[in-house]
């Protein structure tokens, strides 16, 4: 049933001040911005359509701010990557009409749905990043209609007394902020999303890389292979269930490859709870990882915060003025000094399956406010390795090793051949880097010529003019 829009406001949004349309004084009436709505119906529990018509639709009757145009029109996607085309759509309507017009898009869907909305949007039929829209200023209004949500919930963290997550309101804190701009000091914030270009090797030279764009996350490893192997349950499992059941059909695997960061590498340190700086500009990370993230946001799942220094409240979190930069956090068991001698020794299989607690144990402090940043190795049990001699201001006693940078590339161990070896999972969507993984020595400068994965940390405010979420 459609709400009454007065009286829902009054009952469940006081702290916004949403004013009926006929109470805009003194607002400029020729539109600045389109507004497109764009629904997942098919997305997490199914709910956006009714989210959109019950709540969200009835609220723009009542609110929409008179500089924003919206023809009635509503975009749904009819079927897996359709986000894409409607992105794509819009931006060959601006190109058509020349327009710089502002274009606000209210997106009821997961992380998936964005990201494909995005990528359709701002990257050209070349995969090159559009500078056509350079001019544009996108803004999101996000209604969480996914599984996982995580761009909504590391916006609107649900430990905020500001963002209670079992309100009523709690889907509509991004609608109530944008209906709410300009008449409450509580509510005025379009805060850039954090965008990173991601570059995968071609599978047939000599074509050029994908591109790819992400909100959210670039993984490997672990998260990547739970991630592929969840898709599989979404019909029997339809909640974040199935994230944790696929993450037991993986976690007894370590992926070998090495990661190289640049551009401003920094590392946490648990004992200074501050960040290191490199000494070098480039940082190479040897496997064996039993986990690899590139996190864009603070926390993959409403309370699964894995990244916990890319929350704004966070004091180590990225200043406005900072370059564009990702958290990586990763987790290589043979820095655990009695796992490298039991895998010296030859007892590689027993090993890994002891070291299964040792995940869990991360994976708990992630979801308990992401506490595993700052769990620590006794000295009698931190592998002294050759990379720790290597980089010695860097290295630190942390389980968990977080590094934030703006740029890093993927190779993974060209010897093992397997699938899992290779998956990449991009804010959901899962590549496979293909075969064979080559050289090692290839680098990122090289973009095309790699044979891994390339990250690189573009920020919202560069990527096809700026991308804004209202928070
Ligand atoms: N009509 C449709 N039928 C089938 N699949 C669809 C349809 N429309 C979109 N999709 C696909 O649904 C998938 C899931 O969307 P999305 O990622 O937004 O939700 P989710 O996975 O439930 O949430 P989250 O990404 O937040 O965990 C996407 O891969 C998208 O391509």
């Amino acid at each position: 049933m459609p709400i009454d829009a007065a009286s829902w406001l009054a009952q469940n949004a006081s702290s916004y001040s949403v004013l009926p349309r006929t109470g805009h004084d003194g607002e400029q009436t020729t539109p600045t911005a389109r507004l497109v709505v764009i629904l997942n119906a098919h997305s997490g529990a199914k709910m956006a359509r009714e989210l959109w018509q019950d709540v969200a639709r009835p609220l723009f009757d009542y609110a929409l701010p008179r500089g924003v145009a919206w023809d009635g029109l509503v975009e749904e996607t009819r079927e897996i990557g359709d986000g894409e085309r409607i992105g794509r759509s819009l931006r060959s309507s601006a190109e058509g009409a020349g327009a710089r017009e502002g274009l606000v898009l209210l997106i009821a869907g997961g992380d998936g749905t964005v990201h494909e909305v995005l990528n359709g949007l701002l990257l050209g039929e070349d995969g090159e990043l559009d500078a056509r829209g350079s001019e544009r200023q996108i803004q999101v209004i996000l209604i969480p209609a996914g599984t996982a949500n995580a761009l909504y919930y590391h916006s609107f963290p649900p430990e905020s007394p500001s963002f209670p997550v079992d309100a009523p309101a709690s889907p509509f804190y991004s609608l109530l902020s944008f209906l709410a701009q300009k008449h409450s000091s509580n509510a005025q914030h379009l805060c850039p999303i954090a965008l990173a270009l991601n570059s995968l090797p071609s599978t047939s030279k000599p074509s050029p890389s994908k591109q790819v764009l992400t909100t959210v996350v670039s993984s490997v490893a672990l998260h990547a292979c739970l991630l592929h192997d969840a898709e599989a349950l979404r019909t029997t499992h339809p909640g974040l269930e199935r994230f944790k059941i696929a993450a037991q059909q993986n976690v007894q695997r370590w992926w070998s490859g090495t990661l190289r960061l640049r551009g401003n590498v920094r590392k946490y340190s648990p004992a200074r709870q501050a960040w290191l700086d490199a000494p070098t500009s480039t940082i190479g990370v040897e496997g064996p990882f039993a986990y690899l993230v590139t996190a864009l946001v603070s926390r993959f799942e409403q309370s699964f915060v894995v990244a916990p220094f890319r929350s704004s409240s966070h004091p180590l979190a990225p200043d406005a003025d900072d370059a564009p930069s990702f958290d990586v956090v990763c987790l290589r068991p043979l820095r655990h000094e009695p796992t490298r001698q039991k895998v010296e020794a030859g007892q590689e299989r027993e090993t890994r399956e002891t070291f299964v607690q040792r995940i869990w144990d991360v994976t708990g402090g992630m979801y308990a406010g992401g506490k595993h940043v700052d769990s620590v190795y006794p000295p009698t049990e931190l592998a002294q390795v050759d990379e720790a001699a290597a980089h010695g201001e860097l290295e630190t006693d942390g389980v968990v090793e977080v590094y934030r940078c703006g740029e890093a590339e993927w190779l993974p161990d060209s010897s093992e051949q397997d699938l899992k070896s290779r998956l990449v999972c991009l804010d959901g969507a899962i590549h496979d880097l293909g075969v064979p993984a080559l050289d090692s020595s290839a680098t990122a400068d090289q973009q095309d010529g790699s044979s891994g994965l390339v990250i690189k940390a573009i920020g919202g405010a560069s990527a096809g003019g700026s991308v804004s979420l209202w928070v």
